[in-house]
């Protein structure tokens, strides 16, 4: 039987501003939920967004309000602890909020995982790999920055694929800016680009020309979410890659998609997708459809990107690897032991649950007052 779930706000500076086309982020503010059963078990979860309201339709704050006024009511008290029907009575009761169904999903699979004694992957079906290569977002907004931070990782072996974030400036502002890049970094590293819906159809067309002459690999999400025939003619006149993310809300989003050939590639996140087993079937849909796969972030800290790299390594064919950085942009761990990231890979935790613990002192520290 569920005892109590916690909700906390922390609020953690990033390591430097990270730009957006819809908002320039200098802090991540985490929703932690910590469920605890009867017998002794607790588990986390996290939902994160990015900038506010900026990015999605739930807040930091309106998960965190939802979550205490609505969600924990329901869940507390129930007897049985199944993550299956709990989730399915959550499901059916509560409309929307798929970032905080995900948090609250997360930790029951992670309690579930403790009471079991295995990581959370093998109650996905298990893992097929133990690491997942792992792309940086280069975000300052500087092009000699972006390359010098590239250059740094490639040199720490860290990373040696490269998301830059386009669609605040003009559209040759921004072409000039991912081309100089790419030339600096040549055959050393993937260089792909995310838009964030910045687009109209017609400047998708000119700018993606001249990304796919340039040698980009894949282009994310270049026009509105909403507009899925734009993204379905634009995947089928480029030969280079298109991803959806921000029109995927979930497997229904995922089957429509992949009905009408609408992406080559999706993003998998499980906050988008409503929870990780969800998300599971968004990666399943893919599979199916022949669509490749790419391990997507909401810049999660250690919480959030422990349970998608759960997820990920449970997907047979992860042919564009992920973005599992959250962490590393944020200047303050919130672990008890960091996530490992070495070799330009994270390493999947492989202790029961999640693998990875918060630190309660620092939590009660960092804290929103
Ligand atoms: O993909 C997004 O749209 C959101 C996120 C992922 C990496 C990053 O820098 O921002
Ligand atoms: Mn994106």
């Amino acid at each position: 039987m569920i005892r109590d779930i916690e909700t906390t706000l922390v609020d953690v500076p990033t390591i430097r501003p990270h730009k957006l086309s819809v908002a320039t982020m200098t802090t991540q503010t985490l929703v932690l939920v910590r469920v605890r059963c009867e017998d002794g078990i607790e588990g986390w979860g996290e939902a994160t967004t990015i900038g506010g309201l900026n990015y999605g339709e739930e807040s930091p704050e309106s998960i965190k309000a939802n979550i205490d006024a609505h969600i924990a009511p329901l869940l507390v008290g129930t007897e049985g602890a199944g993550v299956a029907p709990l989730m399915k009575h959550l499901r059916k009761t509560i409309q929307g909020n798929r970032f905080a169904k995900c948090a609250i999903e997360t930790a029951l699979l992670d309690m579930q995982g403790q009471r079991l004694g295995v990581p959370l992957s093998e109650l996905l079906g298990g893992r097929v790999r133990a690491s997942l290569p792992v792309a940086w977002t280069l975000a300052s907004g500087d092009t000699a920055q972006d390359i010098a931070e590239a250059e740094a990782m490639l040199e720490k072996r860290r990373h040696r694929i490269f998301k830059l974030k386009i669609g605040a400036r003009g559209l040759k502002e921004d072409v000039a800016h991912v081309l100089a890049i790419k030339r600096a970094l040549g055959e050393r590293a993937s260089v792909r680009v995310d838009v964030n819906q910045a687009w109209s159809e017609l400047e998708a067309v000119r700018g993606i020309a001249a990304l796919e002459e340039g040698g980009i690999d894949l282009v994310e999400q270049p026009v509105r979410a909403e507009n899925r025939a734009a993204l379905r003619r634009l995947a089928a006149r480029f030969d280079v890659a298109i991803m959806a993310d921000e029109a995927l809300h979930g497997p229904l989003d995922a089957f429509d998609i992949a009905r009408n050939g609408g992406a080559d590639v999706f993003a998998v996140k499980i906050a988008q997708s409503g929870g990780l087993v969800p998300a599971q079937q968004v990666a399943t849909v893919a599979q199916l459809a022949g669509i490749g796969l790419y391990g997507g972030t909401m810049l999660e800290g250690g919480v959030g990107t422990a349970a998608t790299a759960h997820l990920c390594s449970t997907f047979t064919d992860l042919s564009w690897d992920t973005e599992l950085f959250g962490p590393l942009l944020l200047t303050e761990e919130l672990l008890e032991e960091p996530l490992v990231y070495a070799d330009f890979a994270l390493r999947v935790p492989d202790k029961p649950g999640l693998g990875v613990r918060i630190d309660a002192d620092k939590l009660r520290r960092m804290r929103r007052q």
